[in-house]
């Protein structure tokens, strides 16, 4: 498929709190496109932008926004610049998705998106990912998400394989009552037809009027609520030095207090394990998987939590760089053990 030079470039908007698969599914999408050229723009909520270095080398044009969540740290102007640059003839997208923070407001990103429609960019709609296992809980902490739920066009119920299928059906059901117009899908690693993103026939599983439409949103007074990002830290670890296997093991199983969030991409150099590897904490499980082997061996990690004591998680973090302790081969199963069979870093 190639770009269609004279109509407007649909600008999809991939929401989700933190780690639901919001890049597991950008990934995804990519290595499936079937010959669509798509544009990606990353935003993460820390000041460092793991997200970037965790999407798969196959994109047709990338752009970074990071340092905070877009719909507080990037107004309408500077957002409408870059997808300008993205959908420009020259660039000769077929799409281009917007992967928001964990914790960015969609409203206000979708709101953003939808101001700078025109001849080139069309709003393409909001997919929204919920981690079957945890969305109830995070429901209860931020009720805000409900308000989120209600405005996608796709919910994507994922994480299927960690819940029974009795919990997922009660998750369908209760997501089901706050946007009964959605195109819902249940997903391992988030793992759908890639024309379901891009097409929104292909989506559209309901007729009748949209829980919200388009226009009350942009009526909405969604920016006078609180957002999401409001009661969240988060603490970097950027470093060229090799981490201790076993020290990181530590920490990514028991995080400082408050800690919702560990991501990024770590180097070891010990013997057999060279390579660069992607790590990442949610709810108590840890993965880990192998970078591509032409991943820069440095370290970019980030923590991200509600009230977590800055300086400490900062003096914990700095632990696990080694030290001159001698690490030996066998320490590194301490985070082999966590790898995922099959699967590409995400
Ligand atoms: N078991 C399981 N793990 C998954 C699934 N989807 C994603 N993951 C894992 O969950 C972790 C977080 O996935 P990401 O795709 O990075 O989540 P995210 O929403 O982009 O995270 P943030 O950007 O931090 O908000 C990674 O370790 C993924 O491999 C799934 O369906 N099942």
């Amino acid at each position: 498929m190639s770009a269609q030079r004279n109509r407007a470039v649909p600008v999809i908007v991939v929401a989700g709190f933190l780690g639901a698969g919001k890049t597991t599914l950008l990934n995804h999408v990519l290595r499936t496109a079937d010959g669509r050229r798509i544009g990606v723009v990353v935003n993460d909520f820390g000041a460092v932008s793991i997200d970037a270095l965790l999407v798969a080398g196959a994109v047709d044009g990338a752009v970074t926004l990071g340092n905070g969540c877009i719909c507080c740290t990037v107004d309408a102007d500077s957002l409408e610049t870059v997808l300008a640059g993205l959908v420009a003839p020259s660039a000769g997208l077929d799409a281009v998705v917007i992967e928001a923070s964990g914790l960015a407001e969609p409203t206000t990103l979708v709101r953003m998106v939808a101001a700078a429609a025109g001849p080139r960019i069309a709003y393409g709609g909001l997919i929204y990912l919920v981690d079957a296992e945890h969305v109830e809980q995070t429901r209860a902490r931020h009720p805000e998400v409900d308000r989120h739920i209600a405005i996608a066009d796709l919910v994507l119920v994922n994480k299927s394989d960690r819940v029974a299928a009795e919990v997922l059906a009660g998750v369908r059901t209760s997501l089901r009552e706050l946007n009964p117009t959605a195109a819902f899908h249940v997903t391992d690693h988030a793992a759908v037809d890639a024309a379901m993103l891009f097409d929104p026939v292909e989506r559209a599983a309901d007729t009748g009027p949209r829980q919200l439409e388009l226009a009350d949103l942009l009526d909405d007074t969604a920016h006078d609520h609180g957002h999401l990002h409001d009661g969240y830290q988060s603490v970097a670890l950027t470093v060229d030095d090799p981490l201790d296997p076993r020290r990181l093991a530590a920490f990514l199983e028991r995080p400082p207090a408050g800690t919702y969030r560990v991501k990024g991409v770590t180097h070891f150099d010990v013997a057999g394990h060279r390579g660069a590897f992607s790590v990442h904490a949610v709810g108590g499980h840890v993965t880990v998987a192998d970078m591509p082997a032409d991943h820069p061996r440095s370290t970019d990690l980030i923590v991200i939590g509600s009230g977590l004591d800055v300086d400490a998680v900062r003096r914990d973090l700095a632990t696990v760089v080694r030290g001159d302790d001698p690490v030996d081969r066998q320490s590194m199963l301490a985070v082999t053990r966590y790898r995922a069979p099959r699967r590409r870093a995400s």
